[in-house]
């Protein structure tokens, strides 16, 4: 299957805390020596192991079980997947051809579906070998090696293009200067420092916020397990809620912002984010907190006319009847657990973007971020 479970810490000598970083941020998946090392968020933060993928099998089995999560995060693995597919196909001497590779495409497709950087960073690697076919294949696999960590690279330098912009709409309030954010968008969900938290790690190092509420984003828990993880790292003050006291907390006044990432936003601005976004826009405009979503381009689906046609990924029931593998509900509970809910475009205040924020966005003014 091509996962094991290395008995001891790389010795990487950039590990920090048994975690890989570089730039002095933390690196949640690391291409080497023809393996993509994924760090097990869902082990985290109590415990730090790394799988280790050799195929686009594995790759696909660590995106679908959430090993590795954030939508830049799940397309940065899915590149690094379809050149490992390339690899296995070029050792058995087989064509290396965007037809052969098929089965490893719709493998790594089929991991997740709503975030749509899976699907865009596959189609940039099938079109760089398309163009790359007339070569031999040791080099067209030179060539999805060179796109696979483009598109790493890309997403690093995006995400601190976001930061900057987002961190420069938020201005220094004592009367309102605590932000609130859902999920994590951090260096565990990018290749780089972050989307919406890394908004918040600007904003912070610039003496704009006060500090940081997160919600613990029930179930899969990624705002106590890993954005309290990240913000305590770094030792920004922070405050981890339960979600169902993010309406209360925003009534105090304290909040000026929230600041969520995305997964899909769709060409008229409605956004997929994780399950409990919605709800917080609506709340957020109900007590005059502005909302900015933070994403890089390649979570925008032209092709999606509204947020009606997203996919909202379902989930396992034991996500939610379960926590740490003990049984809290009944047994046999009907369980209804999607991943992901709506936020449509008009409960949005700004879209912060590696090219560029967009206030109120809608189809237009969404296009002229790709002009
Ligand atoms: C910058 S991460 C974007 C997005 O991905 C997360 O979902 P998941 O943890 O299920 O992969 C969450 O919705 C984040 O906002």
């Amino acid at each position: 299957m091509g996962i094991n479970r290395p008995s001891e810490v790389d010795a990487d000598r950039s590990f920090h805390h048994g975690f890989i970083q570089e730039l002095g941020v933390l690196k949640a998946l690391k291409y080497k020596d023809n393996t993509l090392r994924v760090l097990d968020q869902r082990r985290l933060p109590n415990r730090v192991e790394w799988i280790c993928c050799t195929d686009a099998t594995c790759v696909a089995k660590v995106i679908r079980e959430m090993a590795v999560r954030g939508a830049p995060a799940i397309g940065v693995a899915a590149a690094y997947g379809y050149l490992l597919a390339a690899r296995s196909l070029a050792a058995r001497g087989e064509g290396l051809t965007v037809d052969a590779l098929q089965a490893g495409y719709r493998e790594l497709a089929a991991a997740r579906p709503t975030a749509v950087n899976l699907v865009w960073a596959l189609d940039r690697m099938v079109a760089c070998l398309r163009d790359a076919e007339p070569l031999p294949d040791a080099q067209r696999l030179d060539r999805l090696s060179d796109e696979a960590q483009s598109i790493e690279a890309r997403d690093v330098e995006a995400n601190l293009a976001m930061s900057q912009r987002g961190a420069a709409l938020i201005e220094r309030d004592r009367e309102c200067g605590w932000v609130l954010t859902h999920c994590n968008t951090g260096a565990l969900a990018t290749a780089g420092q972050g989307t919406a938290l890394g908004v918040i790690r600007d904003a912070w190092s610039a003496g704009r916020i006060e500090g940081v509420y997160v919600d613990e984003t029930r179930p899969w828990l990624q705002g106590s397990r890993l954005t309290a993880w990240e913000l305590q790292e770094e030792s920004i003050d922070y405050r981890l809620i339960c979600d169902g006291a993010a309406a209360s907390v925003l009534a105090t006044g304290r909040v000026g912002w929230v600041i969520v990432g995305a997964d899909r936003i769709a060409a008229n601005g409605d956004t997929a984010n994780k399950i409990g976004t919605y709800s917080l826009a609506v709340l957020a405009r109900h007590h005059g907190v502005k909302f900015m979503v933070v994403a890089p381009r390649s979570t925008i689906d032209r092709d999606c006319r509204d947020g009606s046609a997203i996919e909202i990924e379902q989930r396992p029931a034991v996500e939610v009847s379960e926590v740490g593998g003990q049984l809290l509900a009944p047994r046999g509970a009907s369980v209804y657990n999607p991943a992901f809910d709506v936020t449509p475009a008009g409960l949005i205040d700004a879209l912060v973007t590696e090219a560029g924020v967009v206030r109120h966005p809608d189809r237009d003014s969404i296009a002229r971020l790709f002009d």
